[in-house]
């Protein structure tokens, strides 16, 4: 291969400034300004095994995103999914997945250049705002079943689609990334990788049975469609054995607040059994997506799957822009037989075909843009002559000297606009624009565990093989071709594609999790995160295994050949599942949403406060207030001269919790969830009425003689009506934390809410030392008194009364973890938080 193209990488590194252990010196960066043709202008991005960085073409001043992988620190597996990746992508080209450009090697670093998503991914997007409209996310929907549509027509499977891979562009259209674990399945061929990430993952998956990867594919699409729906998932777990008990223990919830229609496509994607669940072609034909409310008609209109709009963009396609050809051999030193010749092959391994597309790009948008701006010329003609109207004109075929001009005044103006300057470039930070940091941020404090984040990138690579030869032969004569030629996708020449395949794509082993760990379910009030800790984790067989084991035991994998389910074994899922469940206990774990617990920690799901017994004076008193709370015309009942009653009430819920730890007496009977039993009840009991959005109202509905009064069994009756009836306002008795009764939240929802935001953890760039310095400096300028104090982790602890900080070095970071405790105030913590994150300038 003629690398003579690739130019030589400028790299520096920055100066050292300190001694000792904290030196900047200890973690110097590289700095890296110009790669090939591209100018590095900041990071965007870091999985596991690359760096993404924002960059520019010097000819097309188009941004593109450059992912950097270094193959001296990444294992062969990691590798050869990066190579995986590769391929993959070369031979994928549709508007919702992800484009790529170019692909550049040198000894040590492979740099992927692909087109930059600038709105971040949709994870993030939900993470901050939670659930989206079902018009919204009908359209951002449609448009991943239009490309995964495309994938399996091309023979595709993708296996770890989430919300993490699915990028936002600058127009709100989305983008598929991270095709590491995709491969190539024909029909009938089932695979035997469990990859992907478990809350994504299939029944079938997670059961490490043989499995239709279109159909493990549709399954995760159908989680997705479900956060994006209800902001939360439908299958909670922290571990893969818990998930595996959500997923066979009967059918899902969804919340009353999500369309019947929605309900029954999520219910055929979310089947158990894969033969029984849609397929591709079923999702896109199903009526939430073909029918369109009439608010959104223009939005989604644009964005159904519409194979006529891609084949006519391919077509496009087919010509060669003389224009662009003219432009390039201007500004270029490349021989115009040299450019047609890279075109026409598709040669991403060369510099000329990612600029000859970038500039084709840009002259499209500028042209659509011109004709957007005109008036709309087919709307008197169709009136006088009938005629439809004229569509934009697709890119000039023959030389334009207009073009040319605009092409140039195009790449320059966008160029000097930027304003993203070249001093935030070259670290290796995750993520350097604000609002993204902001973003990074937010993740954070969502995350159940941190101070793991570098971690919960980490993707292992498939232990398939990437080509397996039966399949390459079969592709190269049947699917591959002829979806390809079906697609009229492009004039590449797909032959020689699939003439040879890479060296070293074959792999016989996998990959090795290490640190895998059980976390917590996540209670970030929206989006709530059900994984051990790896949110972002994809991963392999490997992975899987340790998880895997004791299903495996429990069902063994048939060596048979494929069923009609394409489960890979002789017994249906469901009678799988239900096995598992007869083996592995069969609690049922049903998923509350909407009305997130206020009880932190142990007691943080709805399940488990079902499980609460009370006693009968409890019930008196809560009787009694619930009363005086009626005849007070619902207002709220933790102040004043009710604080008497509370305290009471809230020492017979400590005895309470007591007793479950230590278990409970029988004369009590009271009964917790087996798993929740080492917290300590710390309730207050509260009266509140809600509406749907957990609004405080007027006085309760519902009964008011004590004959009738069950405050366990009415707020559990009354949380499931409001979240998944269709009767409301509601009444709803609530069981909050002191903290969240201090802090001011009026329902529990919002005492969770806020008890939620009080944890975070920032990583700064500064030294600890640094971060120290500064937070004393900040307490003394507020007369706030503070004490410190070390740590056998080498870290330091500083108190104050509301605040307390952790802050501890890792390898090249500080973590600064804050705890705001109850008394805090909201605004000293809101610039200490903004003093922080001025640290944090990586
Ligand atoms: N084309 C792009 N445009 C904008 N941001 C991007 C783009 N590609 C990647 N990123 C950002 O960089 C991050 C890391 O990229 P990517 O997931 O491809 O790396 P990776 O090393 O393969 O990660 P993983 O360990 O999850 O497999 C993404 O999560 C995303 O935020």
């Amino acid at each position: 291969m003629d690398t003579s193209w690739v130019a030589e990488t400028r790299a520096s590194t920055s100066t050292a400034t300190t001694n000792g252990p904290w030196s900047i010196e200890s973690r110097q960066k590289l700095k890296l300004d110009q790669v090939g043709n591209y100018h590095i202008v900041k990071s965007i991005g870091r999985g596991n095994f690359a760096t993404v960085k924002l960059a520019k073409h010097e000819i097309a001043k188009t941004k593109v995103a450059v992912k950097i992988v270094d193959k001296t620190t990444i294992e062969p597996e990691n590798l050869i999914k990066i190579e995986r990746e590769i391929e993959i992508l070369k031979r994928l080209e549709h508007p919702h997945i992800v484009k790529l450009y170019e692909v550049m090697r040198s000894d040590r670093f492979i740099y992927i250049v692909t087109e930059y998503c600038s709105g971040g991914e949709m994870f993030e997007t939900l993470v901050e705002r939670g659930r989206i409209a079902e018009d919204e996310a009908r359209r951002w929907f449609s448009q991943a079943v239009s490309a995964l549509a495309y994938c399996h027509e091309m023979g595709v499977v993708h296996r770890d689609l989430k919300a993490e891979n699915v990028l936002i562009d600058k127009n709100n259209d989305i983008r598929i990334i991270d095709f590491g674990f995709s491969n190539f399945q024909s029909a009938g061929h089932l695979l035997k990788t469990s990859c992907g990430s478990p809350p994504y993952a299939a029944p079938e998956l997670l059961l490490a049975n043989d499995y239709d990867g279109t159909k493990a594919d549709i399954w995760s699409l159908g989680v997705l469609l479900y956060i994006m729906v209800t902001g939360g998932f439908p299958f909670p777990g922290d571990s893969i054995d818990k998930l595996k008990r959500a997923i066979f223990s009967g059918p899902f919830k969804i919340p009353y607040f999500v369309s019947v229609e929605c309900s029954d496509l999520l219910r055929k994607m979310l089947v158990l059994t894969p033969a029984k669940r849609y397929n591709i072609q079923q999702v896109q034909q199903h009526r939430w997506l073909t029918t369109k409310c009439e608010d959104s008609l223009s939005a989604s209109t644009n964005n159904l799957p519409n194979d006529h709009l891609l084949n006519t963009k391919i077509s496009e396609k087919k010509k060669l822009s003389t224009t662009v050809l003219l432009f390039l051999q201007q500004h270029s030193k490349w021989a115009e037989e040299q450019i047609i010749e890279d075109v026409d092959k598709k040669n991403y391994d060369g510099p000329i075909y990612a600029a000859y597309e970038l500039l084709c790009e840009k002259l499209r948008a500028a042209t659509e843009d011109e004709v957007a701006d005109q008036p709309r010329r087919g709307s008197r003609g169709s009136i006088l002559s009938g005629k439809a109207n004229v569509d934009p004109e697709p890119a000039a075929p023959t030389i334009s000297a207009h073009h040319l001009a605009q092409l140039s005044l195009l790449s320059s103006a966008e160029y000097e606009s930027d304003d993203s300057s070249a001093s935030e470039m070259c670290d290796d930070s995750p993520c350097s624009s604000s609002r993204r940091k902001d973003n990074r941020q937010k993740i954070s404090e969502a995350m159940p565990n941190n101070q793991n984040r570098e971690q919960r990138r980490h993707t292992l690579c498939a232990t398939e093989p990437l080509l397996p030869p039966e399949l390459l032969a079969q592709l190269g004569g049947v699917a591959g071709l002829q979806a390809a030629a079906a697609l009229q996708l492009q004039q590449t020449n797909i032959q020689a594609l699939l003439g040879g395949q890479p060296p070293g794509l074959v792999h016989p082993y996998g990959g090795l999790l290490s640190g895998f760990s059980p976390l917590p379910i996540n209670e970030h009030p929206t989006l709530h995160i059900p994984y051990m800790g790896e949110r972002r984790a994809s991963a392999s067989e490997a992975l899987f295994a340790a998880h895997l084991m004791s299903a495996q035991g429990a069902f063994p994998t048939g060596s048979e050949s494929p069923t009609a389910s394409g489960s890979g074994t002789n017994m249906g899922i469901e009678e799988e599942g239900r096995k598992y469940l007869n083996q592995h206990g069969s609690t049922k774990r049903n998923t509350v949403h909407g009305m997130a617990s206020p009880i932190p920690s142990a007691l943080s799901n709805q399940r488990h406060l079902r499980q609460i017994q009370i006693t009968a004076s409890q019930q008196s008193q809560l009787e009694k207030l619930y009363l005086q709370h009626i005849h007070k015309g619902g207002r709220h009942m933790s102040a004043g001269s009710d604080l008497f009653q509370i305290k009471q009430l809230q020492r017979e819920f400590q005895q309470l919790g007591k007793l479950a730890a230590g278990g409970a007496s029988p004369t009590h009977a009271h009964s917790l969830a087996t798993d929740s039993s080492s917290f300590s009840l710390k309730c207050t009991p509260r009266i509140s009425i809600t509406d749907e959005n957990n609004k405080l109202l007027g006085p309760p509905v519902g009964p008011s003689s004590s004959a009738t009064f069950n405050p366990v069994a009415m707020f559990d009756q009354k949380a499931n009506e409001v979240l998944y009836g269709s009767e409301r306002p509601a009444t709803v008795i609530g069981f909050t934390t002191n903290q969240a009764i201090n802090s001011g939240a009026s329902t529990p929802d919002q005492s969770h809410f806020r008890s939620e935001s009080r944890g975070t953890t920032l990583i700064c760039a500064a030294e600890p030392v640094e971060v120290v310095h500064e937070v004393k400096v900040f307490f003394d300028g507020k007369k706030i008194q503070y004490e410190e104090s070390a740590d056998e982790k080498d870290g330091c602890w500083i108190n104050t009364p509301g605040i307390r900080l952790f802050i501890r070095p890792t390898e090249d970071r500080t973590h600064v973890e804050l705890v705001l405790l109850q008394e805090f105030s909201e605004r000293i913590a809101e610039e200490l938080v903004y003093l922080l994150k001025n640290l944090d300038y990586i």
